[in-house]
Parts: C-alpha cells; sequence; structure tokens
C-alpha cells in the first residue's frame, strides 16, 4: 500500500469525486457512515453511554457532524460540540444544516469546558490532514481537556493536532486516541514509535477511492500488507535438489554467544535454505553440532571468538553478526569478508556495531548488502543521533542510498529502505518478539531467501521481514506476548512461508 502525504491525500479525494462523478459530500457521507458503521460493529455502545463528538470547522469536522448526526437517529444520547472559528468549510456548512432539530448542539466555551466522564466516549473530529500548524488556543485547551477526561476517544482519520507526514513540535496539543479510523490508506504517522500515544489502535475504513489515481500517486513509501506478500515466495519444484536453494555461510558466535549462533543457524533451516556451514569459535563447535545436526559446522581455530574467514568459494550468501563480538580479530574478519565476498552479504548486531566503531569499514560495503541494524545499532552506525523518528528515516534512506545497500531499522513496523530511496515498512509482528534473539532469527531468516538465487535482494529481504512477524504471529496464540521467546518463532518460520507461496 501507497502511504500518502496529507496534500496527496487531499488530490486523491479531488481525483475521486471527478472519476465517480460524485460531490464531496458524497464522499463525507462515504467517510461517515463508514466510521458510524465500525462504532456500531467493533464499539458496542450501550444506549445509555455518555457521547460526545467535538468538530473542527473544516471537513473532518464535517466528517464529526454525519456521525452525530447518524448516532442521533439511531437513538443514541450524542451531544455535539463546535469549535469556535472565523470560517468554516462549505461542506461543513452544509452538514451543519442538515442536522436534525433534537440534537444538541454547543459551542465550545474555553472556560467552561464540556463535563465529560472517563466511562464516556469522544469522537475526535477536530482537525484531520488538513492541519496546517500545531494546535493552539481553544482547540488546544479543548484537546488537552479531552486527553484528560480519561474518556475513549476514537479520533476520526487523525488524532487532532497530529500532522500526516511530518513531526510536530513537542509538548504540542495532540489528542490520544484509544483508536483512529482512517481511510482506506494509512499515514505515515501511524508507523512512528513517536505517535503511538496519540494514534492508538489504527483502522482503515473502506472509502471507494479511485484506484486509478492511487496507481498513478507518487510515492517512495510503502505499508507491505499481507496480501501484497502473497505468491511472491516461489514454490520448491518438483525436481528440485538442496543445490537449488544455495549454500549459505553463517559467520556468528563468541564465548558466552554462541547461542545467537544457534538461533540464527536453526532460523536459517527453517527459511529453506539448501546447504548451511557455519562458522563459529572452537568453543561453540559441540553446542553448535548438537543444537542444528542440519547445518555443517566450521570452527575457527581461536577458542573464544572469530579470527579467520574461511574460503568463501563455496557458499551463494554469507551471513555475519549474531553473538560475534568485537574484538580485533574478528574486526579483521569483517574486514576481509568486506574486501572479498562477490555474493550477497547479510549483516546484523555485533557486524554492525564494528561498522560503527570502525568507519572506515563502511566505504568497502559491497552495494546490495542488507544491513539489518535496531535503532540504537542504526545510531553507532551512522554516528548521529536522529532528533526524531522522522529524521531517522531520512537518515536510514540516506544510508541506503550512499552506501548502495539495503539497510533495515527494527521494531514495530520495521522499515527497509532500498538504494532507490524506497521505503518499506513491514505489517506482522507483535510486542512479543522484543525480547533477546528475535533479531538472530530475522538474520538467519534472510540469510537464508538470499542465497536462495530465485529470489531478487529486495524480495528476499521483503519476504523474510513479513515472515519473521508473521511467524511470531502464529506462535502468539501458543504462548502469549510474554511468554514468546526466539525459538517459537523459529518454529512458525515454516508455516508463515507457506502462507506465502500461495496467492
Ligand atoms: N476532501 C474530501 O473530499 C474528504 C475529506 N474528508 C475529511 O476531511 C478531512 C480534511 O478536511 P480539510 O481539508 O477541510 O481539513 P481539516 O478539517 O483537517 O482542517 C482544516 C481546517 O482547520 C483549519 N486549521 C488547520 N490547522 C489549524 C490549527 N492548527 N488551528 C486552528 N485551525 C486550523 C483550517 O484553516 C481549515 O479550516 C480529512 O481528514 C477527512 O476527515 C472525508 O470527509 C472524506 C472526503
Ligand atoms: N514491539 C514489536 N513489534 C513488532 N516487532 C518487534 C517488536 N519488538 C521487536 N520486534 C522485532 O524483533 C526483532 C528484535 O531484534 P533485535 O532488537 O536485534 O533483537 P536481538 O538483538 O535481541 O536478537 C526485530 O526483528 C524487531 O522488528
Ligand atoms: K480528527
Amino acid at each position: 500500500m501507497k502511504l500518502l502525504s496529507a496534500a496527496q491525500t487531499h488530490a486523491l479525494d479531488q481525483a475521486t469525486i471527478k472519476a465517480q462523478n460524485i460531490s464531496s459530500i458524497d464522499l463525507m457521507e462515504r467517510a461517515a457512515n463508514a466510521v458510524t458503521d465500525w462504532l456500531f460493529k467493533e464499539l458496542l455502545l450501550d444506549y445509555d453511554t455518555e457521547i460526545h463528538v467535538c468538530c473542527g470547522p473544516g471537513n473532518n469536522g464535517g466528517d464529526g457532524l454525519v456521525v452525530a448526526r447518524n448516532l442521533h437517529r439511531a437513538g443514541y444520547p450524542v451531544r455535539l460540540w463546535l469549535l469556535p472559528a472565523a470560517r468554516h468549510s462549505a461542506d461543513f456548512t452544509h452538514q451543519q444544516h442538515q442536522l436534525p432539530a433534537g440534537l444538541a448542539v454547543q459551542e465550545v466555551n474555553p472556560d467552561k469546558l464540556p463535563d465529560i466522564a472517563a466511562t464516556a466516549m469522544v469522537v475526535d473530529a477536530l482537525f484531520g490532514t488538513g492541519l496546517s500548524r500545531p494546535l493552539e488556543g481553544d482547540a488546544a485547551t479543548l484537546v488537552r481537556h479531552l486527553n484528560a477526561s480519561g474518556a475513549t476517544v476514537v479520533a476520526v482519520d487523525m488524532p487532532s493536532g497530529l500532522f500526516a507526514d511530518a513531526p510536530q513540535p513537542a509538548g504540542c496539543a495532540v489528542v490520544q486516541a484509544r483508536y483512529t479510523l482512517s481511510f482506506e490508506l494509512p499515514k505515515l504517522a501511524f508507523l512512528l514509535p513517536q505517535n503511538a500515544g496519540f494514534v492508538g489502535d489504527w483502522r482503515l475504513l473502506p472509502l471507494g477511492l479511485d484506484a486509478q489515481a492511487i496507481r498513478e500517486a507518487k510515492t517512495n513509501l510503502f505499508f507491505v500488507t499481507a496480501d501484497e506478500m502473497r505468491g511472491r515466495f516461489p514454490e520448491r519444484p518438483k525436481f528440485s535438489h538442496k543445490g537449488t536453494f544455495g549454500h549459505a555461510l553463517l559467520l556468528a558466535g563468541s564465548q558466552g554467544k554462541i547461542g545467537a549462533a544457534v538461533l540464527a543457524t536453526q532460523a536459517c533451516l527453517r527459511g529453506g535454505v539448501g546447504l548451511l556451514t557455519t562458522r563459529v569459535p572452537a568453543v561453540g563447535y559441540d553446542i553448535l553440532q548438537i543444537s542444528a545436526p542440519e547445518a555443517m559446522c566450521l570452527a575457527d581455530p581461536a577458542a573464544d571468538f572469530l579470527t579467520e574467514l574461511p574460503d568463501l568459494a563455496p557458499y551463494a550468501a554469507v551471513g555475519i553478526g549474531p553473538g560475534l563480538g568485537q574484538q580485533d580479530g574478528t574486526r579483521e574478519v569483517l574486514r576481509q569478508l568486506l574486501t572479498t565476498a562477490e555474493v550477497p552479504l547479510v549483516i546484523d548486531a555485533d557486524a554492525l556495531n564494528l561498522l560503527g566503531a570502525n568507519p572506515e569499514l563502511q566505504s568497502l560495503l559491497p552495494p546490495g548488502s542488507l544491513l539489518t541494524p535496531h535503532p540504537k545499532e542504526f545510531e553507532r552506525l551512522v554516528g548521529e543521533p536522529a532528533r526524531d523518528d522522522y529524521h531517522r528515516l531520512e537518515q536510514l534512506r540516506s544510508f541506503a542510498n550512499h552506501t548502495g545497500c539495503y539497510c533495515v531499522l527494527k521494531g514495530a513496523y520495521t522499515a527497509l529502505a532500498t538504494p532507490a530511496g524506497h521505503i518499506f515498512f513491514n505489517s506482522t509482528g507483535n510486542p512479543g518478539m522484543a525480547t533477546g534473539g528475535s533479531g538472530d532469527v530475522l538474520t538467519g531468516l534472510l540469510l537464508a531467501l538470499h542465497a536462495d538465487q530465485r529470489l531478487s535482494p529486495l524480495d528476499a529481504a521483503l519476504l523474510g521481514l513479513h515472515a519473521h512477524g508473521r511467524a511470531a504471529d502464529l506462535a502468539l496464540p501458543h504462548t502469549g506476548h510474554a511468554g514468546l521467546l526466539a525459538s517459537d518463532i523459529i518454529r512458525f518460520i515454516g508455516p508463515a512461508l507457506s502462507e506465502l507461496e500461495i496467492l
């Protein structure tokens, strides 16, 4: 799915109105009816629920007027609050004239704000994508009052005060929604950790926007859905053999962190690799052979950390990083790998930290490699803390662009930046994955997919990120969030990948 800016969203509304020969009021009715349907179906409101609908002066407010009208007609005791404003949009004014006589309407008085019980439901229709500056004055006062009430806030399109595609200054008033009901396409703001407290759980409601206009909209930001990934993982041909799926080399582990090598090894095997050789320091040899008999093990001459790069000739892809440590000898293994490898590289964990501590190594990165930092590793890599999540995305894009590499930023909605400047947000996964070893599993899985010559580097990365989160989602009913272990993710890699084989 494309992520569009506020301006593009507006243009898409206009294109839909033209293509479908409808009025903007028709589109507003569709939007507001979708919101009302959702409230009926999902919130199961009692007829004595206290409901407040707060409307701003634009079309977001217009949506709110229609929602209030719908709820009132359905017999709910709705109170409608209008924010004082010098001007209103034409569609707002039109909808204001359609309000039924029995519906209680009041203008917000900042000196006597509405009494709102903590058990109430509030529909926030103050501002949507038309927000042009941070909230202040009456609007900010009302928003702070709503947030303090403890009521369940359902935001229409956007939590009011939040920009769809840009940061707002710290401390600004922004609605803290329990749910945000947006239309058809998500907004970039929904995917960033700094906005989680405002957006709450977000849902996309159908609006029937013009498909051709969506196809033609230009963007370099995408939210990757399960529907889009289906059919992109090629089935295994009947006469395939282990050579068909590539021989991968994994460089991992150090004294006390052989577990990371084991997890990445097992995940790589479950990722469908044809053959896997794992290189560990000698201390890890027995452990690895016992815990992953399907993998071959090459012990380094050193006991506790890697000091020598094996001959790379047999391998279709190389992964490096999980549990590696940052010893000088290991740094030299990394340097040698970067200068000699002619196959795709997957670079994670301490290999990233070594790249951060030794920036001269970054110029050796073979173009097309995949790096998988979490935000802290990414900060070490670029050597500069991000101002906010939007700035971090720009750093990510610029890093991918100047190194010619694919670079991931891990977390909820993991982002993948490509050398061409696109950013893809992953849609799978859950907070149970915030536990040691989840990232090692990702590295192993990505390595398997990079060794599979049938996949482009981009498809390998997108499929790996999607399947990793999906495997954790499949494990969740068996473990719960707290009980989810990295090894549970490994168990469900197979089923997660199978889902992606079928259209
Ligand atoms: N355009 C369309 O056809 C549709 C629009 N829809 C709704 O319309 C919304 C966008 O409507 P608008 O473009 O009218 O924009 P908004 O309703 O989000 O806000 C614009 C209004 O708020 C004022 N404003 C902006 N920032 C302010 C601030 N900080 N303090 C005080 N006033 C401020 C503007 O001057 C303008 O009057 C969407 O979010 C969505 O909810 C939906 O009804 C679907 C159809
Ligand atoms: N709240 C979350 N929601 C979804 N995915 C998450 C969440 N927290 C962590 N993850 C995923 O789990 C993995 C954690 O990786 P990482 O931080 O490297 O862990 P480790 O180094 O312990 O293996 C990443 O793929 C990340 O996207
Ligand atoms: K809103």
